[in-house]
């Protein structure tokens, strides 16, 4: 009979390779040789002009735990049969070096570190895999819901997806992304319970089912809205007949528990949302609830959210589900983790790269910080700047930025503020940062947005924003490239 463990930690939430790794480096006695390693993405999602980082509370939480159990080690023991000293050096194992980080709710872009480990090489590499993990999923749900949000306006979105989400885990951080990103609500009252997300919803048709008929469930229901907090009542409309039985009965209960309810509105989940949604406004406002909404749920995307708003759909709240949890249209965004230098022999700290035949995939090497730049006139960003560890680009008057790949492409850049977009969050293993609450999270996001110009905020072919190299990151890039060719060229 197979041997069963408990699940009583996350440390092993890794590909087996890194644990291979660290015992290589640990027999060779590298393993605690200063590490540096860097998180980005190289593309961006939904083809997206820009993206909102999201995962820095959960990646607090994994390395605050970051500890192999005993269990952890019992299963190594039993299933790899690694060495008992190897296995003490684990089990004595915690997290010692540094975290700088972009703040949750930040803009982000192709190619510009989100998170920074600077520890021993065997520390930094084993989270690898958990924190691409965490990073990937939620800045992907929270760009998704930022471009959703784009589209919808002031109006409120509600989370609706956690049935359709991938599991329990991702039901729960993706509506927290989602929120961050500017959404008003979740329907997981978990998230709500956990994060402090407000929590709300609607009722299912089975509720109109169970009573047969949509006047007597409405008033039911209505009844149990008198003896909750908020009373909010917003009856579901389309089970039996939209125009004649559902928003009538609505009316009809509204009116019967008017003073002891909130008639917040009503709520459409299938037809033509369009043409439903303007005859049920009429209704409602000729019956005197000019302020009751209508929500809108069923299968929701930024593009049919476009599509209704440009048919005039009366919907001011939207119900947005499996396709913002899923990332339906685009289900990984490809965020990876390199190492840029690594501490030689004699103790000094060497860049390293690695070259592709892709030139998007050559890494570029060195301890970095990253700027964003600020024009101060009109508050509004030149671009994301990439500078050496030791620069610092507010001590110059004009700015050279010039892009990447193509290099002739340049401006200069003068009256600016140069925004250092990394924030320490570990120091020496212990938590330096106090993580804001969700609401403070959400108003940075939407606040970001502000810096932006709308040529990068389109949901199509938006204009690519602009992330540039130093001028001594690139010579020291090109250096590095030269470095390695001269290398594999004298390689007999
Ligand atoms: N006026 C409209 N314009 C564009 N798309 C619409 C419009 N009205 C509804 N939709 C969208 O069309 C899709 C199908 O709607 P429909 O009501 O047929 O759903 P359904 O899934 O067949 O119904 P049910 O959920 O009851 O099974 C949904 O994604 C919905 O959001
Ligand atoms: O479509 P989504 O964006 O995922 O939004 C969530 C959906 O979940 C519910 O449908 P479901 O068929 O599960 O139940 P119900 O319609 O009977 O309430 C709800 O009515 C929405 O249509
Ligand atoms: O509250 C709602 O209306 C709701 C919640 C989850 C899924 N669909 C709808």
């Amino acid at each position: 009979m197979r041997k069963e463990y408990p699940d009583d930690s996350l440390i092993l939430h890794t590909d087996a390779y890194q644990v291979n790794m660290i015992e290589t480096y640990w027999h060779d006695g590298i393993h605690n040789r200063k590490a540096v390693f860097e998180l980005f993405f190289r593309k961006l999602p939904f083809g997206n002009g820009y993206g909102i980082f999201a995962g820095l509370e959960r990646i607090i939480q994994y390395i605050q735990d970051f500890r192999f159990t005993d269990s952890d080690i019992e299963y190594l023991r039993d299933e790899f049969g690694y060495e008992e000293e190897f296995l003490a050096y684990l089990k004595g194992l915690k997290f010692t070096g540094k975290i700088r980080s972009m703040r949750e709710g930040e803009l982000v872009f192709g190619n510009e570190t989100i998170l920074q480990v600077d520890s021993t090489l065997a520390e930094a590499q084993l989270v690898e895999t958990a924190l691409l993990n965490i990073v990937n999923y939620q800045t992907l749900i929270a760009t998704k819901a930022s471009r959703i949000k784009q589209i919808i306006g002031s109006e409120q979105a509600m989370e609706f997806g956690t049935r359709r989400a991938q599991e329990m885990d991702a039901a729960i951080w993706g509506t927290r992304a989602a929120f961050i990103a500017g959404f008003s609500s979740t329907s997981n009252m978990r998230a709500g319970k956990l994060f402090g997300i407000p929590a709300s919803g609607t009722h299912a048709h089975s509720m109109i089912q169970a009573y047969m008929d949509d006047y007597t469930a409405m008033k039911k229901y209505a009844e149990s809205c008198v003896r909750r907090k908020n009373k909010a009542f917003i009856p579901l409309v389309d089970t039996y007949d939209t125009l004649r039985s559902g928003v009538p009965s609505a009316i009809k209960v509204a009116k019967e528990f008017e003073g002891r309810v909130k008639f917040d509105g009503i709520r459409l989940d299938s037809g033509d949302m369009a043409y439903l949604s303007k005859e049920a406004r009429k209704m409602l406002d000729d019956a005197g609830f000019p302020d009751a909404c209508i929500v809108a749920s069923n299968d929701l995307d930024e593009y049919t959210i476009m599509n209704l708003k440009a048919q005039g759909a009366k919907i001011n709240v939207w119900g947005i589900g499996t396709k913002l949890i899923t990332a339906y249209d685009q289900p990984a965004l490809g965020a990876v983790y390199k190492i840029v230098a690594i501490e030689n022999e004699h103790g000094e700290m060497l860049d390293t790269i690695k070259i592709s035949g892709n030139p998007e995939k050559v890494t570029t090497p060195g301890i970095k910080k990253l700027y964003r730049i600020i024009n101060m006139i009109n508050q509004r960003s030149e671009g994301d700047y990439i500078a050496l560890d030791e620069e610092n680009p507010n001590d110059e008057d004009h700015l050279k930025m010039f892009h990447p790949v193509h290099t002739y492409i340049s401006k200069f850049v003068t009256n600016f503020e140069a925004r250092d977009l990394h924030h320490d969050i570990f120091v020496d293993g212990q938590l330096v940062y106090e993580l804001p609450d969700i609401f403070e999270i959400q108003k940075f996001a939407l606040s970001n947005m502000d810096v932006l110009w709308d040529e990068y905020k389109r949901s199509l072919n938006p204009e690519e924003y602009p992330v540039d190299l130093s001028q001594k990151c690139w010579d020291n890039k090109i250096a590095v490239i030269q470095k390695v060719k001269e290398q594999v060229a004298n390689l007999k």
